[in-house]
């Protein structure tokens, strides 16, 4: 798997009066952060990429690839949300089947798969359990190992680990990285948090008011020659 690029062509979209335009280019294979304000169109952002919401015009392509009228399960992209992201009555194992098949009709390979994809989050000693009787570090390790069924090389996170403890949050975050480096994932990620950021991320996209308005390395971001609108953002003017 070698992660694609995502560009963003004038992506024009509208929530009522919050209008967004994304323009930018996402870098293939390495991790992005995705940082800005509260309500500046971060998840917005992803949901144009994961096909949950459509742009009024402008493209998205992945990699050469339009992903105009294409259905989010046809895209090449898996998505982890803050919270909610598995079925309460469904074991571990049939949770992360979902990522294989919609109906659960599972095949030697497929059950391989997912064999292996509990292994490598820490998660095959748990997969009977339902998600009530797990942490909330192991219900995000679900579903990391349902992202990774899927053999999606773009990968999307939005805020996945914020619920969690800063010293897991640090772990699940390292965790991220050593998939990624394995798997050579495009990962693009929300996140508020700079130690993250500087943990985890490649590149920093930053957004404010529907518009990117910085983008570079993330060395770039976190050191005193951080764009002015970011350190606006972290509180220091400079
Ligand atoms: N489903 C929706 N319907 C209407 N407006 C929405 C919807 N989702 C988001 N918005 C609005 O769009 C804007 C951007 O929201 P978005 O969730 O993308 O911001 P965000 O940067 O991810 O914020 P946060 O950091 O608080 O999660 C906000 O003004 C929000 O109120």
């Amino acid at each position: 798997m070698n992660g694609p690029t995502i560009r963003f062509d004038q992506v024009a979209f509208a929530y009522n009066e919050a209008q967004f335009l994304f323009d930018a280019t996402v870098p293939d294979g390495a991790i992005t952060a995705l940082m800005g304000p509260s309500g500046s169109g971060k998840s917005t952002l992803l949901n144009l990429v994961a096909g949950f919401e459509t742009p009024k015009s402008g493209r998205i392509l992945i990699g050469e690839q339009d992903m105009r009228d294409r259905a989010p399960a046809a895209r090449p992209v898996s998505m982890i949300f803050q919270e909610n992201n598995l079925f309460a009555h469904l074991t571990v194992e049939q949770n992360v089947g979902l990522g294989r098949s919609p109906s659960l009709k599972l095949t030697a390979d497929d059950k391989r798969a997912i064999a292996d994809a509990l292994a490598s989050t820490g998660m095959q000693n748990k997969n009977n359990r339902l998600p009530r009787e797990l942490s909330g570090g192991e219900r995000q390790r679900v579903a990391i190992a349902r992202a990774l069924v899927r053999q999606c090389p773009v990968l999307l996170l939005d805020e996945p680990f914020a619920s969690l403890g800063p010293a897991l949050r640090a772990d699940m975050l390292d965790e991220i990285r050593a998939l990624q480096a394995r798997l050579g994932l495009t990962v693009l990620f929300v996140t508020h948090h700079p130690e993250d950021a500087s943990r985890l991320a490649d590149h920093v996209l930053f957004l404010e008011n529907g518009h990117i308005t910085a983008q570079g390395p993330a060395k770039s971001f976190l050191d005193e020659q951080a764009p002015a609108a970011f350190r606006r953002y972290m509180g220091d003017a400079g």
